[in-house]
């Protein structure tokens, strides 16, 4: 068992992009941080030297997910929050069988989120009303749909759909709330035509990085109230 000065957040794909800055900015504050990788991207070390417990994990098999959440309960009895960050933004593709891309969408989407939850809760309850969270990162095509990515869309609609269940199930010692983003960040790989053409599906015409999504979490964990609720951040792109 590790000591921590208080409840860590249990991050999960914490070592790059959204979940880097979010890891970031909970160490920032001397709030304690779990997160998983499953690259060991650079940036592992000096998230170490800031205190960060980087655990290695490849969701890809419900084995491994009971494995992870056995290590995170040996670590600490109490978590203050969990944050489904992992994901994996795949198309359907003419040389992937499409069984396999709806099986690795719901793995990492519904799989590794819904079982984290159920085997983790008892580390989420026992901290008061409101005392701890549980936060889904969904993305804004729930509502509409995505006909390049109907699998990835299917599953964050079924972890959409998970938030308000999880929501009633666990209140009122822990929120469940869902962050549904638009474009937030492009890839380094995204070329100059890719990104205008994103850029424009929004009122706002922005990619705004990862501080949109951190400063949201920071909200939903300062709540005592909002539950069970799902928080677009993307730019207006219903209104366009
Ligand atoms: N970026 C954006 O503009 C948007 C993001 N979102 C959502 O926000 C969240 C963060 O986005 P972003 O930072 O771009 O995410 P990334 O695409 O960068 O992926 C986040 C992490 O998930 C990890 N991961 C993927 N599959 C697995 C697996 N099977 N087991 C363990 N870890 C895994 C990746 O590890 P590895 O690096 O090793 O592959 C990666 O580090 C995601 O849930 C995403 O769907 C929604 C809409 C827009
Ligand atoms: N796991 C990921 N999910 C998503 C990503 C990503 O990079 N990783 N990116 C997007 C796009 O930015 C999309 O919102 C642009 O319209 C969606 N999901």
């Amino acid at each position: 068992m590790t000591t921590f000065s208080s409840a860590p957040v249990l991050i999960t794909g914490g070592a790059r992009r959204i979940g880097l800055a979010l890891a970031r900015s909970f160490l920032a504050r001397s709030i304690p941080v779990i997160l998983s990788y499953r690259t060991p991207y650079t940036e592992l070390d000096a998230l170490r030297q800031a205190g960060a417990i980087c655990l290695a994990a490849d969701f890809s098999t419900t084995e491994n997910i009971y494995a992870f959440a056995e290590q995170i309960r040996s670590l600490t009895p109490r978590l203050r929050a969990m944050i489904h960050n992992a994901s994996r933004w795949e198309p359907e593709t003419p040389t992937t069988p499409p069984e396999q891309t709806l099986a690795d969408m719901l793995q990492i989407h519904v799989y590794t989120p819904y079982l984290l939850n159920q085997l983790l809760e008892p580390c989420l309850r026992g901290q008061g009303i409101a005392g701890a969270d549980i936060i889904h990162l969904t993305d804004y095509v729930v509502e509409k749909g995505s006909e390049k990515h109907i699998a990835y869309a299917a599953s964050k609609a079924a972890l959409d759909n998970m938030t308000r269940s999880f929501a009633r199930k666990l209140a009122p010692e822990v929120k469940v709330n869902a962050i549904a983003p638009g474009l937030i960040l492009f890839k380094e790989q995204d070329d100059d035509a890719y990104r205008q053409q994103a850029l424009e599906k929004s009122l706002m015409k922005i990619a705004p990085g990862e501080e949109e999504i951190v400063r949201l979490v920071e909200y939903l964990l300062s709540s005592r109230y909002m539950t069970g609720k799902t928080l677009g951040v993307d730019g207006g792109r219903a209104l366009r």
